[in-house]
Formats: C-alpha cells, structure tokens, sequence
C-alpha cells in the first residue's frame, strides 16, 4: 500500500477507474451500444427475485480483498450452470479485476451457458460500464451508494433502466438506504460488509430492512455460511440472499446452492417450527 489514508473502497475504485479508461482506449461507446443491440434481450430478474421463498443468487467469485483468493474457477460457466440446477434464481458474476479476479469474458460465458438472469457485479462509476454489462448480457447491475456521489447514483440507476439492467443498489448504512429510495431503487442489496473497512456485521441486514418499504425487494449481501445463516436473513425481512464466498470453496456448488433453496423455501414455516 502506498501509505494514502483512502479506505479499501477508494483504492479499488482507483483502480477501476484506471482499467475502464484503458477498455474506453480499446472499445468506442458506439461499439458497445452495437453489442448491446444484439445481445440477448434482458431477462426478468425482478420477478425471479419476487418469486415465492428466498431467491438464491449465486456469486462467480475468484478472490477478494479480504481473504485473498478463494477458489480458481477455471470454468465459470461450469459453476454457473451448477449454481442454476442447484435452484439459484440469479448468478451474480464479479468481473472486476485487480481485487476479485473477474472479467466482462466471466460475464459473457456464464450468459451463454445459464437461462436465468445475470448480474454484473462491479464498482460502476460510468454509464460505460452500464453499456458493457448489457453488452456482455448482463440483465442486472449493482450499484453501490457508498462509491457514488448522489447525483451520479441517480443517473446511473435511470440509464440502466433506459437500457434494460435492473439496478441493484447497495447500501450498508441507514444514511445509504435513504440515498437508494431516493434514487427510485427497486430493489436494494444490504451489505453485511462494510466495504471501507471489509468487516462483517451480520446485524446490519436486520437494522435496516425496516427503513425499506414493503414494495422494494430487500437481498441480504455477504456472510451467508449456510441455511442457518439465510433462515436469520429471512426472518429479518430478506426476499432474497447474496451468496459467494461458502459457494465457491465448498466442494458441491450444486448441493450448497439446493440446501439454501430448500431452506428458504417456506421460512415462515421453519421459523414458527
Ligand atoms: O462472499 P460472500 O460473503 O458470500 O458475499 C457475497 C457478496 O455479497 C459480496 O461479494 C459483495 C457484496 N457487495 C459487493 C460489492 C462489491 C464486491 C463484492 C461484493
């Protein structure tokens, strides 16, 4: 580290903003609005999430700044099609470089290979990066408050619906929560993780979900280990759950992604039995 005081969130937003002006050199805008009229129209994500139970979604997830790396996942698609049999409703992709080890390629196999709906997950701070996901075939793009400034938030959840992504905007504060609704969130992904200092507080899935109306699809973000841990989210109000890490280092994909499924499959049910 070069001794800056930015946090974690900073210097990968660094070098993000490095690697997308380097992929702006390489590929016009205009080709990628080409790509993204031939790609394969947007599937309904948000009716996935809405269905009945506790929505999976799956992450493709190589490495992280907290644990280093995780698993090499020579075959995204390959998980990702795991990851689908098992019940997932959405597979999340990481496709951010430097930190999490992905690329728009993970994104593009794993759109070619799954039926269901996709998500760029990366630290989008550009509609460029917008139009990639699209043209990639993503149907989803995650947006997180904490690495926007409010105007851009709001321009980036409204081109993404312009251009058929369903935003999913991520808070980790109630200050957040509040900027999300504001900007017109659909759907909003509360993150156990606070990305500025990497730690897990499972707690804060629970504190903030009351701020959420009832309309809006609440996804608990981070730190599921296993059904015990997406019965809680569940029980605190989450429609659906975020799961990467417990996934990729765990020998069967498919069987974690279907005890999830199950376990969120009637919580009503389990909570009162
Ligand atoms: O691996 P976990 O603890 O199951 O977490 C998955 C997901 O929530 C996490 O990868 C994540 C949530 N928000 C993010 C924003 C950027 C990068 C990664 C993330």
């Amino acid at each position: 580290m070069s001794g800056q005081t930015g946090s974690v969130l900073d210097e990968i937003i660094e070098g993000v903003r490095a690697d997308l002006a380097e992929r702006q050199r390489e590929v016009p805008l205009a080709a990628l609005k080409e790509k993204a009229a031939a790609a394969p129209p947007p599937r309904d994500a948000l009716g996935a999430l809405r269905g009945p139970g506790v929505s999976v979604v799956a992450e493709v997830k190589r490495s992280s700044p907290s644990k280093g790396a995780l698993a090499a996942i020579a075959d995204p698609a390959a998980l990702a099609r795991d990851y689908e049999s098992g019940g997932a409703k959405v597979i999340s992709v990481l496709t951010e470089r430097r930190r999490f080890g992905g690329s728009l390629d993970d994104l593009a196999a794993v759109r070619a290979n799954v039926d269901i709906a996709v998500l760029r997950k990366d630290f989008i701070v550009s509609s460029y990066q917008l139009w990639e996901a699209r043209a990639h075939g993503a149907d989803v793009a995650l947006l997180i408050v904490a690495a926007l400034e409010q105007d851009a938030l709001v321009s980036l959840v409204e081109r993404a619906a312009s251009i058929g992504l369903l935003p999913l905007v991520e808070a980790h504060t109630e200050e957040e929560v509040a900027r999300a609704l504001e900007a017109g969130a659909k759907v909003i992904g509360i993150n156990a993780r606070d990305l500025k200092t990497l730690q897990v507080d499972r707690g804060v899935f629970a504190r903030l979900a009351p701020l959420v109306p009832k309309d809006v699809v609440k996804i608990a973000e981070s730190g599921v280990r296993g059904p015990h841990d997406l019965l809680a989210y569940a029980s605190a109000g989450a429609d659906a759950v975020l799961v990467g890490e417990s996934l990729v280092i765990g020998k069967d994909p498919r069987t974690a992604v279907a005890d999830l499924v199950a376990a969120g499959a009637h919580p009503a049910l389990r909570q009162s039995g």
